[in-house]
């Protein structure tokens, strides 16, 4: 539906951080009425255009026009004052209001609190499918009726334009096409999106217009009529297609994780994980299949030994590890990539060579083992022999030299994009972070890497790479437990899938057969969402 005013235009935009062009000479118009979605590779420059026309950063050049008006945005409150909203990854809401509550929020002046409200809520739910109940209390809802609740956050404020920043990315296919459908009726009454993402084919499927993003600008569009998946990556990157396909089977007969019958209980008796029974052995990848909030952060955390299961046993190679503590367990050779690389992978303030140190801070290259000597010399343990006098004093130490060398290989191998290696870790884009942390923890050769979906925001030149670097260290005979929202990366790269639901294994099924569909139906309890 073309109009003849846009719903923004976005003229020579420019943002410069220290030492970095994160945006220049950026033009983007969103037609009223459209989906237009954002793609490029990690660093690229998306998040901060998209927080600048959110308000949340100033630009330091260009105009932001919406609705033929000019705005300056100086934060969030202006950017929904002139009618662009935003929905982010994490969603914002308490868990402990009802749907109701949470829309009022902060809005309370718009339609009261009471019956206008409601109804407002029920109107807006109508028009677009959004199906939410506003006296449901927000604990009770799953990942996607959230996101619905986001949106229609967002339009009770008034938005006209809605940023989207990978909504896909924690959703099954058929929560995907019921998002799809969402998006068309909003567009349908005249509404327009900015939506980030990563996934090209969903692109294809509901973009009106895509904007491609390199190295800081907008380097060109494609017609989503016309363009193919390879045409996108090829604009985005430079660079084919990856495929996740592991190829030739590499499972031995060695198990180096078994759980047998775990069972989790928290504080109030409920159970999180039921009578989880797997193995997973040298040379496999089994990959587990979930909506999000099914038991996989808990199944994950009991492996990890952030929490003791309440029965049930954990092997490690030969070895009882059911009640061992993190690090012990990652002395033993787990690597482990976590699902929330700010809350648990990351120290944001920290140089990258300082996070190299996180987590394997016992062990070379990070440290070095020290002795002194009566007089005071410090020497390394080689030379221990050559002194006349026996050692006094000996312990650990950070190996500053080793991590900062050892830093320096992964930002090589694994393309992280990043001035330098004394760049606090929270000026990198989110892809970047997430490349420091899987080479980071595939280092030092684990034994079973613990992967938290791996390549989230992760652009697809990146994520090959990752993927790379997973298949050889599985030749090599590393098991690897995957969980991953991205059905096709768990399709490909799994030589087993399991499914969870509700804390338990609910099926098993071969990743050469199952498709994206069939793993979505089990996820969801047999219906689709
Ligand atoms: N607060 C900040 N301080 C310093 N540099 C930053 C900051 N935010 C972003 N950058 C830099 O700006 C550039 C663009 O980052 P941005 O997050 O916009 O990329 P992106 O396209 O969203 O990437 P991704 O797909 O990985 O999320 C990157 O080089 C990043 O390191």
């Amino acid at each position: 539906m073309p109009s003849a005013v846009d719903a923004v235009q976005l003229r020579g935009i420019g943002k410069r951080f220290p030492g970095v062009i994160a945006n220049h000479d950026v033009d983007l118009t969103i037609r009223a009425g459209t989906v237009h979605a954002l793609i490029g590779e990690n660093g690229a420059g998306k998040s901060t255009l998209m927080k600048i026309l959110y308000g949340v950063q100033r630009p330091d050049e260009g105009t932001i026009t919406i609705e033929g008006k000019e705005v300056v945005l100086k934060s969030p409150t202006e950017a929904i004052e002139a009618g662009v909203g935003m929905v982010f990854q994490h969603f914002m809401l308490a868990d402990n209001l009802t749907v109701l509550e949470n829309m009022v929020l902060g809005a309370e002046k718009l339609h009261g609190i009471g019956d206008g409200a409601r109804a407002e809520i029920r109107r807006i739910s109508d028009r677009f499918g959004f199906d939410l109940d506003p006296d449901v209390m927000v604990e009770k809802l799953g990942v996607a009726a959230r996101q619905r609740l986001e949106i229609a956050k967002v339009l009770y404020r008034g938005a006209r334009v809605i940023i989207l920043d990978e909504p896909t990315a924690v959703l099954v296919p058929q929560e995907v096409d019921a998002l799809f459908a969402n998006l068309r009726e909003l567009k349908d009454a005249g509404n327009s999106v900015l939506f980030i993402s990563h996934k090209l084919d969903e692109v294809l499927d509901i973009a009106d217009d895509i904007t491609v993003m390199r190295r800081g600008t907008t380097v060109g569009t494609a017609d989503p009529r016309t363009a193919t998946k390879h045409e996108l990556a090829e604009l985005m990157v430079g660079s084919e297609l990856p495929s996740p396909e592991t190829g030739e089977s590499t499972v031995t007969d060695v198990v180096e994780l078994s759980l047998t019958d775990i069972t989790l209980t928290d504080e109030f008796g409920r159970n999180l994980l039921t009578d989880v029974s797997l193995d997973i052995r040298r040379g496999e990848v089994l990959g587990i299949a979930g909506v999000e909030g099914n038991g996989q952060a808990e199944l994950v955390e009991t492996i990890m030994g952030m929490r003791i299961p309440t029965s049930g046993t954990i092997r490690l190679g030969d070895k009882d590890v059911t009640e061992w503590h993190t690090r012990k367990l990652r002395e033993a050779g787990i690597g482990y990539i976590p699902e929330d690389r700010h809350r648990h992978g990351l120290l944001l303030d920290a140089p990258l060579w300082e996070n190299r140190i996180l987590g394997h801070q016992t062990r070379p290259p990070s440290v070095k083992r020290m002795w002194f000597n009566r007089k005071g010399t410090w020497f390394k343990r080689k030379n221990a022999r050559e002194q006349t006098r026996p050692p006094r004093v000996g312990g650990m130490w950070i190996n500053r030299k080793g991590a900062r060398k050892d830093t320096e290989r992964i930002v090589r191998d694994y393309d992280v994009r990043a001035p330098g290696i004394d760049t606090p870790a929270r000026a990198l884009s989110g892809g970047n972070q997430q490349k420091l942390i899987v080479g980071r923890e595939m280092s030092g050769d684990p034994v079973l890497l613990i992967a938290s979906h791996p390549t989230r925001g992760v652009d697809v030149g990146a994520q090959a790479a990752i993927w790379d670097h997973i298949k050889r260290a599985r030749r090599k005979g590393l098991a690897v437990l995957l969980i991953s929202a991205d059905l096709d990366e768990l399709i490909g790269l799994s030589d087993t899938i399991q499914v969870i639901l509700r804390g338990r294994l609910v099926g098993t099924f071969d990743p050469s057969t199952v498709t994206p569909q069939d793993l979505g139906t089990a996820m969801t309890g047999g219906e689709a969402a």
